[in-house]
């Protein structure tokens, strides 16, 4: 699946929105992709998945992790691709993430963690946190769409089905905000 099969999923689903959004880092973009309105096609979901588990076939991993709730679907069929289990992560109301309750993860067990849209990199890096306080090591991270413009760093390797180039902006200097376009919370 080349980079312009996944945008024009995103498209073509209705996924890819225009305005002006505030992210989960507290920047701000004229778009957003609402991956949850892509994976609720399940065939969509299963050919990402797929594609993202053939970015990853040569890993010896014991399950794949995202974080909740954009990551669960995408770990789902992931780990589907590859065989293997599928956990994710959850907020744990204090800005970070735990385990969700009833996954099982052994010491030493080596995994996976996706996330559907890196713009910061922040929530896969605490999912990834969340599994590595249980014993568990991270050995790559993959994602849908990557659209941080290289500001995301992962001490492993790190793999992403398209790289979108697409603007975000601190608040303050937010040029929506100074055309006065009102802020959408997705
Ligand atoms: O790389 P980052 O700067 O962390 O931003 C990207 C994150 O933002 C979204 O999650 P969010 O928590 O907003 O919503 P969700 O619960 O639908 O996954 C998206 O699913 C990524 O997890
Ligand atoms: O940075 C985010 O919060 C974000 C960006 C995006 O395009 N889609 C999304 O779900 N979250
Ligand atoms: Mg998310």
């Amino acid at each position: 699946m080349g980079a312009v099969d996944v945008l024009s999923l995103y498209k073509e689903t209705g996924a890819l929105l225009e305005g002006h959004f505030l992210l989960r880092s507290g920047r701000h973009s004229p778009k957003f992709l609402q991956s949850t309105t892509l994976l609720q096609h399940p065939l969509y979901a299963e050919a990402v998945g797929q594609a993202l588990g053939e970015l990853f076939d040569d890993l010896d991993i014991q399950f794949v992790i995202g974080p909740a709730m954009g990551g669960v679907i995408l770990a789902f069929v992931t780990a589907k691709a590859l065989g293997v289990r599928a956990l994710f992560a959850e907020k744990d109301g204090q800005g970070g993430m735990r385990v969700r309750e009833g996954l099982t993860i052994h010491p030493g067990e080596r995994f996976l963690a996706v996330e559907d849209v890196v713009t910061t990199g922040g929530s896969v890096q605490k999912a990834i946190q969340a599994a590595e306080s249980k014993g568990a090591h991270c050995v790559a991270v993959g994602a849908i769409v990557d659209r941080s413009a290289g500001r995301a760093e992962f001490s492993v390797p790190y793999r992403s089905l398209v790289q979108l180039d697409f603007p975000t902006y601190a608040p303050e200097a937010c040029p929506l905000c100074q055309r006065g376009e009102r802020l959408q919370e997705v």
